[in-house]
């Protein structure tokens, strides 16, 4: 099973991946952890590029486009190994993000048309000023304007791709819960309606 977790940056997905791995190991699967952009050297060039003030200038902008995408295709083999060991991947990011940060969306599509595609996928979904509130905004993406139209990117998405939309701005354990209860489903386990 390949789930993976979108947002804007702040929306807590870090923070909830932990949770998730830690309720799926405990219910008995086999869980590890993916997150994009990765530490290869091409995460490493991503990172240094998300740090510059022109990142999101239409060139660097492309630029990070497909270094993202290559980056991707890195963990594609990985993925495919722990699926055949019947590992639960719980991946920090995927396509999506390309989709919702980067464009134009036609190309960013063609360029990620032979990565695998979630089985699931949980948008994170709050407003720019709640997540901006929660972190340092040291990348130059974290910024109001930038945030607010990546985040009416995935809630387009989220209608046409069918994600699993849960709202991240509310309490740490209400989240938890919350994504549990989307989960359970597809690893039949039965989720208590108590917030732990
Ligand atoms: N539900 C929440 N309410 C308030 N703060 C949160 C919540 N979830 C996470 N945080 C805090 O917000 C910050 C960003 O969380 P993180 O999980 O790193 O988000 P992301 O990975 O989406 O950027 C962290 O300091 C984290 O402790
Ligand atoms: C995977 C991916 C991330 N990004 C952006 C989202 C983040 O601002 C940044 C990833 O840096 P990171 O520090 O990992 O932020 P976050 O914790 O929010 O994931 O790169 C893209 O623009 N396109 C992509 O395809």
């Amino acid at each position: 099973m390949y789930i993976v977790f979108e947002g804007i940056d702040g929306a807590g997905k870090s923070t909830q991946i932990q949770h998730l791995k830690e309720w799926l190991i405990e219910s008995g699967f086999k869980t590890e952890i993916v997150v994009e952009p990765t530490n290869s050297d091409v995460g490493k060039l991503i990172r240094k590029i998300l740090r510059n003030p022109n990142a999101t200038n239409e060139n660097t902008q492309r630029t990070l486009g497909l270094l993202f995408a290559a980056d991707r295709m890195l963990l594609m083999d990985e993925i495919e190994k722990k699926e055949n060991e019947k590992i639960a991947i719980i991946s920090d990011r995927s396509f999506y993000s390309s989709l919702a940060y980067q464009k134009p969306f036609e190309w960013i599509k063609e360029i990620n048309k032979y990565v695998k595609k979630p089985d699931i996928v949980l948008l994170l979904d709050l407003d720019e000023k709640s997540a901006l509130s929660r972190i340092e905004g040291e990348d130059t993406f974290e910024s109001d304007e930038f945030l607010k139209n990546v985040r009416k990117n995935y809630l387009k998405m989220a209608e046409e791709s069918n994600f699993k939309i849960i709202n991240a701005n509310t309490g740490e354990n209400r989240v938890k819960l919350e994504i549990k209860r989307a989960i359970a489903p597809y690893f039949e386990i039965c989720v208590s309606g108590i917030i732990e």
